[in-house]
C-alpha cells in the first residue's frame, strides 16, 4: 500500500517564543533550528522578522540545510496596500523559503480585533498571499481563530480559507487559536473544509488549553489534513501548542499511522527523540517534564510492585512501545510502593549478582520501606540506594569516619554599614590512623561543609578531586508526626558520571551531611578504593 506524506511544521522559535518564561537568544535559535533540521521536520518557522531586531537578524541568512525556513507575520494592515506595508516588506526581505501569514478567519475578530470589514480582511489575505507568491515564496496561511470563527459564522470562515487557497497558498492552516475545540469538532469541521480545499493543502495548528492539542492534530489528520504545526515539548502561548515530540512518537510508532503515512523523520532520528527533547530544555535551562509521553524520565518507569513483577517477565506487559525506539530507557523504581521484583531489577542494573529468591532481597526491601517511612525517597537517589545495599552486604570498607563537624553562619554589618554573610565549616575526619582537620569558607553553610569535607581525605583525596556538586534540592517531608528535611544532592565527576544521594534529618545541615558523605562513599566504591 502506498503511503501518503504528512508534513511537519515546527513553530518552536515563533509560537514557542510566546511561552511564559521563554526568551531565546540568537544562539539558542540557531541550536534549536539545527536540532529540528536533524530530526527531519519539513518546515522550521524561525520567528517574526520585523517584530524585533533579534528575529530580523535571524532571517539575515538561512541557518539550516534541509528543512524549509519559514518567516511568520500578519497579513497586510487594513487601509494600506501590501506594497506599502512595512510588515510585509520585512517578511519579503527575510531570507526565508516560505512565508506563513496569520489572518483572522473569524468575523467577530475582524470586527473587534482588527476593527475593519470582512471584505477588507479577505482583500488583506488575497493581496498578502499574492505579494509573497510574486516574490517566489511558498506561502502558508494560518487561519487564526478558525474553529471558533466557523462555529459562529461558517460561511465567513470558509470564505477566508477559499480566498487563501485560490490566491495560491500552498497550505491553508486551520488554527484552534484559543485551544477550546474538542477532537470530535475538529474532525467534523476539517471534513467539511475538505470539500472546498483538498486535504493535501490543509493543515492544523492546535493549542493545548483543554489538553487536546495532540488529539486535535490527530483528529485533523484522520479528517484529511496533511500538514501539522506544533512545537518541541509543547512550548507555546498559554498552555502551549501541540507537542511535536509526542506527535512524532505517535505517528512513527502507532501502526494505524505508520502504515498509512510517511514522515520526513527517519527511524534513526526517532531514536534521538529523547535526546533532542532534553537538549531543548537544556538550551532553555528548564527542568525536563518527567512525565512527557515517550521522552520523559518517567515515561518507561515502573514503580508499583505488581507492575514491576510483570515487566521483569515481559516489558510489553506495561509498555505500549519499546523505550529504545525513542532513545529512552526502562526504569524500575525502588520505593515503598515496590516489591521484591523492583529491588531485583535495580540490583541487577547496578551490577549486583543476586538472584530471585535470595533472602537478602527481601531484607533490602524491608530496609527501603523502613527508611522511606522516615522520609527517605530512593527512587530519585540511586547512589544512596547503592551505598545502602553495599552496607547491608557488608561491602563498604570504613574508608573514613567523620568524628566531628561544626558549621558557623554569620550575618552582620561591617564597619561601613555593608551587610556581610559568611559561612565557615570545620571537619575532623579519621582516615585509618590519621586524624585530619579541615576548615573552609563557603557561599552558604552546605557549600562550606562540602568544601571542608572534601578538602583533605588523606590517601583518598586523589580519587575525589574531580567531584563537582551540580544540584542541591531540599524539601520538608511530613512523615509520621514530625516534619523532617529531605536533601537530594547531585554530583558529577571528571568522567561525566552523575549520581544523586539523599539525606534525611530534622536538621538541614545534618541531612546535607548525610547526602554529601554518601556521595563520597559512592565515588570511592565505584573507583575501587581499598582500605
Ligand atoms: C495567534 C498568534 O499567536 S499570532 C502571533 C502573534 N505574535 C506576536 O504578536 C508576536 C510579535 N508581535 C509583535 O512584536 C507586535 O505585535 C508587532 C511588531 C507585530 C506589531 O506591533 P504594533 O504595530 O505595535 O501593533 P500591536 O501589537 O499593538 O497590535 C497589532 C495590530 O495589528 C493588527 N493585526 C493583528 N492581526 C492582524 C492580521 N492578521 N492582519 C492584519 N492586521 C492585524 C491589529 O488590529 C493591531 O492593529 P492596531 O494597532 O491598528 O490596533
Ligand atoms: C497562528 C497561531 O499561532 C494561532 O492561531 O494560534
Amino acid at each position: 500500500m502506498s503511503r501518503e506524506r504528512l508534513y511537519l511544521y515546527d513553530t518552536t522559535l515563533r509560537d514557542g517564543a510566546q511561552t511564559t518564561g521563554v526568551d531565546f537568544s540568537l544562539e539558542d535559535k540557531r541550536t534549536i533550528a539545527n536540532l529540528l533540521d536533524k530530526v527531519g521536520v519539513d518546515y522550521v518557522e524561525g520567528g517574526y522578522p520585523g517584530a524585533n531586531p533579534l528575529d530580523t537578524k535571524f532571517f539575515a541568512e538561512k541557518p539550516i540545510a534541509n528543512a524549509k525556513f519559514a518567516a511568520f507575520g500578519m497579513t497586510k494592515r487594513a487601509g494600506r496596500s501590501a506594497s506599502n506595508d512595512p510588515g510585509i516588506a520585512a517578511l519579503l526581505d527575510a531570507k526565508a523559503d516560505a512565508i506563513c501569514f496569520v489572518a483572522k478567519a473569524s468575523e467577530y475578530h475582524v470586527h473587534v480585533a482588527l476593527e475593519t470589514t470582512t471584505e477588507e480582511n479577505l482583500a488583506g489575505i488575497r493581496e498578502s498571499v499574492e505579494a509573497a507568491r510574486e516574490r517566489g515564496r511558498e506561502v502558508l496561511l494560518d487561519c487564526e481563530h478558525f474553529f471558533d470563527g466557523y462555529k459562529a459564522n461558517r460561511d465567513y470562515a470558509l470564505a477566508c480559507v477559499k480566498t487563501a487557497y485560490e490566491s495560491g497558498a500552498r497550505w491553508v492552516v486551520l488554527c484552534d487559536t484559543n485551544g477550546g475545540t474538542m477532537p470530535h469538532e475538529v474532525a467534523a469541521i476539517v471534513t467539511d473544509v475538505g470539500k472546498i480545499v483538498p486535504g493535501s493543502h490543509l493543515g492544523i495548528h492546535a493549542h493545548d488549553d483543554c489538553g487536546c492539542a495532540v488529539a486535535n492534530s490527530l483528529a485533523a489528520i484522520e479528517a484529511g489534513a496533511r500538514h501539522i504545526q506544533g512545537t518541541l515539548n509543547g512550548l507555546g502561548e498559554r498552555c502551549g501548542n501541540a507537542n511535536l515530540v509526542t506527535l512524532i512518537g505517535a505517528l512513527k510508532l502507532k501502526d494505524q499511522y505508520s502504515e498509512r503515512f510517511d514522515l520526513g523523520v527517519s527511524d534513526e532520528a526517532l531514536s534521538q527523540l529523547t535526546h533532542m527533547s532534553r537538549q531543548v530544555d537544556e538550551v532553555l535551562n528548564r527542568q525536563p517534564n518527567r512525565h512527557a509521553p515517550f521522552v520523559g524520565a518517567s515515561a518507561f518507569a515502573t514503580k508499583a510492585g505488581i507492575h514491576a513483577s510483570a515487566v521483569l517477565k515481559d516489558p510489553r506487559t506495561y509498555e505500549h512501545v519499546e523505550p529504545e525506539a525513542v532513545g529512552n530507557v526502562r526504569k524500575v523504581l525502588v520505593s515503598d510502593q515496590g516489591g521484591q521484583s523492583n529491588v531485583l531489577f535495580e540490583l541487577k542494573r547496578l551490577g549486583f549478582a543476586l538472584e530471585k529468591g535470595d533472602a537478602r532481597i527481601s531484607r533490602v526491601l524491608e530496609e527501603v520501606k523502613r527508611k522511606e517511612a522516615e522520609g527517605f525517597a530512593f527512587e530519585g537517589a540511586d547512589a544512596s540506594f547503592y551505598v545502602l545495599v553495599k552496607r547491608m552486604l557488608g561491602e563498604v570498607p570504613a574508608f573514613f569516619q567523620v568524628e566531628r563537624f561544626s558549621v558557623n553562619v554569620e550575618r552582620r554589618y561591617n564597619a561601613i554599614g555593608e551587610l556581610v554573610m559568611a559561612s565557615e565549616a570545620i571537619v575532623k575526619v579519621r582516615v585509618g590512623d590519621e586524624v585530619l582537620i579541615s576548615a573552609a569558607e563557603g557561599n552558604g553553610p552546605v557549600n562550606a561543609l562540602d568544601v571542608a569535607l572534601r578538602k583533605d581525605l588523606g590517601k583518598y583525596q586523589d580519587l575525589i578531586q574531580d567531584l563537582e556538586l551540580t544540584d542541591y534540592k531540599v524539601r520538608i517531608y511530613q512523615g509520621g508526626s514530625d516534619a523532617v528535611t529531605r536533601v537530594l544532592i547531585e554530583f558529577t565527576d571528571g568522567d561525566g558520571e552523575s549520581w544523586t544521594t539523599i539525606g534525611v534529618s530534622p536538621n538541614i545541615i545534618d541531612a546535607s551531611f548525610q547526602a554529601l558523605t554518601d556521595s563520597i562513599v559512592y565515588k570511592l566504591l565505584r573507583s575501587g578504593a581499598e582500605l
